[in-house]
C-alpha cells in the first residue's frame, strides 16, 4: 500500500531546498515503511520529466555526499508533477483525478503539504474540501501548512477556523522546523530522560534563560516577503516561543502528541502579556544598517530584523525568573542556543569564589550549528593555592555522533506520514504564540513607537541592547560555537 504526498509550491525554493532531499534521505536509509509517490503542483509547465530533473539536480546540490545516481533513479521513478493554479478548483477536481490514478484506487495515507506563500492555504484547503479530497474514506488524510500561521492573533483564528471547516485537527500538521532539529528533540530528552536537572530546573537555582536565534545572513531573496513580516513574525511567534516552551514546560504524562502539546501551551498561557509600557521597558527593536538597500526592500523601510523581549513566566517554577529572547538577521555569526544561567554560590568560600554571574555555573544547549551541550563550572587551578578557573563539561553532538545529523525536515516529514503530531502545532498553540507577539507588534507599529536601533552587521544587535541588559546586572552570553 502506497502513500502519496501532494506538495503544492512544487518550482519553488523550499521544495527543492529542503523537501524532496530530505524525502530523498528518508527513501535512502530505508525509513519509508511503504512506498511514496510525490506529486508536485504549481502553475509553471513541467513534464514529469522536466521536474524530476530540476529535482536531481538541487537534491545532488543539497544532499551533498550522500547523493547516489543509482538510488535517485529508483526514488525517482515515482516523482510526478501535476501543472496547476491553487486559484482555480477546476485545476483540484483534475488532481484528484490524477492522483487516483497514480494510487490505483488503493487506499493509502495522503499528505497534502501546503508549500506555497501563506495566501494560498486558505484557497488550497476550500479547493481540497470541494474536490472531496480531505475524505477519510481511502485511508488518512493530513494537511502540512508551513509557517507563517497569520500575520497576528485574528488571522491566526480565522485561518484555524477556515481549515476545520475542511480538516479535523487530527489531520491538521502546522510544521515549525525548529521542533525538528535533533538539539530540540535532545532537550526533552535532557530535562525528561535524566534525573539529575529537574531539581535544579526553577526559581530557587536559575538567576535566568536566555534563548539566542541569531543568523549571520542577511535577508536575501526572501526580502519581500521579510519586509511586510520582520523579525517576530518570522521568528519570534514561532522558532523562539517554541524553544522557549519545550526549556519551560513541565513533563508530559506521556510521549504523545496532546500530552506535549497540553504542556507547551500551558507555559504560553502562563506567560504575563506585556502592555504598551512594558514594551517600551522590556522589548528591544533594530535594524542592521543597509537594510533598506536590499532588493525588494521598501528604501523607507522600518522593518526590524533584530528583537530582544523580556518574558515573565507566571508559575511556581519560573515566577521571577526572566526569559531573554533575542533574535537577528545579519548577526556576528549564525548560532542558536538557549543558555540556563544559575546563580552565584551564596558565600564566597575561596578567593575567586563566583560572586556575578558572569563566573556562575551555566548550561548551554547549542541548537546550531555546533550541536551539543556545555555545562560551565569552577575548578581548582592545581598548585595554586585554592585559586579557580571556569572550565566546562562539553557534549558535542557531531564528535559523538559523527555524520548521523538529520535535516529537520526529514524527521517532520517521517513523523507527518506516520501520523504522529507531537512535533507539530496545535491550533490553540499557535493562537496562544499569537495572543503574546500582538501586543509587541501593535506597540512597535503604533505612531509613537519606541526607537529602531540601527546595528552593523557582523555585531551581536544594537549596543544599546547589550547596555540594557548589563543595566539589569546581567550580560547576553555573546559566544560564537568553535565549528569542526
Ligand atoms: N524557503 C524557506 O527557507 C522557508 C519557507 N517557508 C515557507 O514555505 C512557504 C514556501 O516558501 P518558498 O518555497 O520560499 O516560496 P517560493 O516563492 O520559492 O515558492 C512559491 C511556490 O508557490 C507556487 N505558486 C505561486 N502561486 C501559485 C498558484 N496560484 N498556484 C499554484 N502554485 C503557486 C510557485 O510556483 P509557480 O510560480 O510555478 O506557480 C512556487 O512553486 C512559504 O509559506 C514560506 O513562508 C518556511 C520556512 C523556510
Ligand atoms: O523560518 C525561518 O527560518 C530561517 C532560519 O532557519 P534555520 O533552520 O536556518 O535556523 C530564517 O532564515 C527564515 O528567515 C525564517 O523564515
Amino acid at each position: 500500500m502506497a502513500a502519496t504526498i501532494v506538495i503544492f509550491g512544487a518550482s519553488g525554493d523550499l521544495t527543492g531546498r529542503k523537501l524532496i532531499p530530505a524525502l530523498y534521505q528518508l527513501f535512502r536509509k530505508g525509513r519509508l515503511s511503504s512506498p511514496l509517490n510525490i506529486v508536485g503542483v504549481s502553475r509553471t509547465k513541467f513534464s514529469h520529466d522536466e521536474w524530476r530533473t530540476e529535482l536531481a539536480t538541487s537534491t545532488e546540490k543539497f544532499a551533498g555526499d550522500s547523493f547516489d545516481q543509482e538510488k535517485w533513479a529508483q526514488f525517482a521513478e515515482r516523482i510526478y508533477y501535476q501543472p496547476g493554479d491553487i486559484g482555480q478548483a477546476e485545476d483540484f477536481a483534475a488532481l484528484a483525478k490524477f492522483v487516483d490514478e497514480i494510487e490505483g484506487g488503493e487506499s493509502g495515507t495522503r499528505i497534502y503539504y501546503l508549500s506555497t506563500a501563506p495566501r494560498f492555504y486558505l484557497p488550497a484547503v476550500e479547493h481540497l474540501g470541494q474536490a472531496g479530497m480531505a475524505c477519510e474514506t481511502n485511508g488518512p488524510r493530513r494537511v502540512v501548512i508551513e509557517k507563517p500561521f497569520g500575520r497576528d492573533l485574528k488571522s491566526a483564528k480565522e485561518l484555524n477556523k477556515a481549515v476545520h471547516e475542511v480538516f479535523a485537527e487530527h489531520q491538521v500538521y502546522r510544521i515549525d522546523h525548529y521542533l525538528g532539529k535533533e538539539t530540540v528533540q535532545n532537550l526533552l530528552v535532557l530535562r525528561f530522560g535524566n534525573t539529575i536537572f529537574e531539581p535544579i530546573w526553577n526559581r530557587n537555582y536559575i538567576d535566568h534563560v536566555q534563548i539566542t536565534v541569531a543568523e549571520e545572513v542577511e535577508v536575501g531573496s526572501r526580502a519581500g516577503y521579510y519586509d511586510s513580516a520582520g523579525v517576530v513574525r518570522d521568528m519570534v511567534q514561532n522558532h523562539l516561543l517554541q524553544l522557549l516552551m519545550v526549556t519551560a514546560m513541565e513533563a508530559p504524562v506521556r510521549y504523545e502528541a496532546d500530552a506535549i502539546r497540553n504542556e507547551k501551551v500551558k507555559v504560553l498561557h502562563a506567560i504575563r502579556p506585556l502592555d504598551a509600557e512594558q514594551v517600551r521597558t522590556d522589548t528591544f527593536r533594530g535594524q542592521y544598517r543597509g537594510y533598506t538597500a536590499s532588493e525588494g526592500v521598501k528604501p523607507t523601510s522600518r522593518t526590524p530584523t533584530f528583537a530582544a523581549l523580556k518574558l515573565g513566566i507566571d508559575n511556581w517554577r519560573w515566577q521571577g525568573v526572566p526569559f531573554y529572547l533575542r533574535s537577528g538577521k545579519a548577526m556576528s555569526c549564525r548560532t542558536t542556543q538557549i543558555v540556563i544561567q544559575f546563580y552565584a554560590p551564596p558565600q564566597k568560600l575561596f578567593v575567586d569564589t563566583p560572586t556575578g554571574l558572569g563566573e556562575a555555573n551555566r548550561l548551554v544547549i547549542q541548537v546550531q550549528p555546533a550541536e551539543g551541550i556545555q555545562l560551565h563550572f569552577q575548578t581548582k587551578v592545581p598548585d595554586a593555592g585554592m585559586r579557580m578557573r571556569q572550565t566546562d563539561l562539553n557534549f558535542n553532538y557531531q564528535k559523538e555522533f559523527r555524520g548521523v545529523m538529520p535535516e529537520a525536515y526529514e524527521r517532520l516529514l517521517l513523523d507527518a506520514l506516520e501520523g504522529d503530531a507531537s512535533l507539530f502545532a496545535r491550533a490553540d498553540e499557535v493562537e496562544a504564540a499569537w495572543k503574546i507577539c500582538d501586543p509587541i507588534l501593535e506597540a512597535w507599529e503604533a505612531k509613537d513607537k519606541p526607537t529602531l536601533f540601527m546595528y552593523d552587521p557582523g555585531f551581536w544587535g544594537p549596543e544599546e541592547c547589550l547596555d540594557w541588559m548589563t543595566a539589569q546586572g546581567r550580560q547576553w552570553f555573546d559566544t560564537c560555537p568553535l565549528l569542526g
